[in-house]
């Protein structure tokens, strides 16, 4: 006997695009955001009896969401994506959760001739700000905000030495290398309960995401690395603090490796240890170093 343990379902890949036209100064801005949103609910028998009467078609979910930006603000990604996420189980009374996840992609705006130009935008990297929202009816809002793909590299500055030895081993320590990785950063809010909640926090998102990208590039780049992992532990730590609504934050780090090449064997070349300049950058195998860090339960004291 099989049972249906877990479904969700919905539309992936909604690509939208949205303008902002300030009527008084001619400026334009503009969002776009890939969306994808599933659902949870009594839809059972569309699994287990070919019955697509609870359905509501992931067309009419595409079509929603098209409405509901209209409809809305689109920024912060995390009010919209509240907004849609809500949208569902407060109209259909069998659905009764919806998770909504938000890429929004770099336009930035151009400057020619010194000037920020009122409506031409360029992608100035492949870095995104994502968000995560799951409304359950009766539970509120989980809001998990992101960075992805933001790409760095340190050419000195970092460290890797006193790690464990045995006769797998190979690694050198080294005192002096090059660090570089794609950034992965997630932050989860406290629970919110109503929409007003989640908009009275709007402020907040956007605070929160220049705080967390700017802590990232500030202790990447300052910071003495030991290892990837003080590295990022430092990075949560100063999120945690400086943003107090948020519960954990979460690091996912590449170590994008950079290989010495011994060129000693022409005529003698000098290309290691404090004479290396020309390295071979790995596509792969890489590191992968991820943590978590919560607030410290306060003292019963
Ligand atoms: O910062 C690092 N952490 C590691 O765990 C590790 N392992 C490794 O081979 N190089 C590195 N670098």
């Amino acid at each position: 006997m099989a049972s249906l343990a877990a479904a969700r379902y919905g539309k992936d890949n909604v690509r939208v695009y949205k303008v902002h036209r300030d009527p008084a100064t001619k400026v334009q801005t503009v969002t776009e955001m890939t969306v994808c949103c599933l659902l949870e609910g009594d839809v059972e028998t569309s699994y287990t009896k070919a019955d697509n009467s609870p359905v509501v078609a992931t067309d009419t979910v595409k079509n929603t969401i098209y409405i509901l930006a209209k409809q809305n603000p689109v920024n912060p990604p995390e009010l919209f994506g509240a907004i849609l996420a809500a949208h569902f189980p407060n109209k259909y009374s069998h659905i009764h959760a919806a998770h909504v996840s938000i890429t929004v992609h770099r336009w930035t705006r151009m400057n020619v001739d010194g000037k920020p130009h009122p409506h031409s935008f360029l992608r100035d990297g492949a870095e995104t700000r994502n968000v995560d929202v799951t409304f359950r009816r009766n539970e509120g809002f989980t809001i998990t905000s992101k960075l992805a793909g933001l790409l760095v590299l340190k050419s000195t500055g970092s460290a890797f030495h006193g790690f464990h030895r045995d006769e797998f081993t190979t690694l050198k320590e080294t005192w002096d290398r090059i660090l570089s990785t794609e950034v992965d950063a997630a932050w989860t809010w406290k629970r919110y309960q109503t929409i007003g909640q989640v908009q009275s926090d709007a402020n907040n998102f956007e605070r929160a995401f220049d705080a967390a990208r700017n802590t990232t590039l500030k202790i990447f780049a300052e910071d003495n690395s030991a290892s990837v992992q003080a590295t990022m532990y430092k990075m949560c730590e100063k999120i945690l603090a400086d943003v107090p609504g948020v519960e954990a934050v979460e690091y996912a780090l590449p170590n994008k490796h950079y290989f010495e090449i011994d060129l000693s064997w022409h005529k003698g070349l000098k290309n290691t240890g404090k004479d290396a300049e020309v390295y071979a950058p790995q596509s792969g195998p890489n590191g992968l170093i991820k943590c978590r860090v919560v607030r410290k339960p306060a003292s019963k004291l």
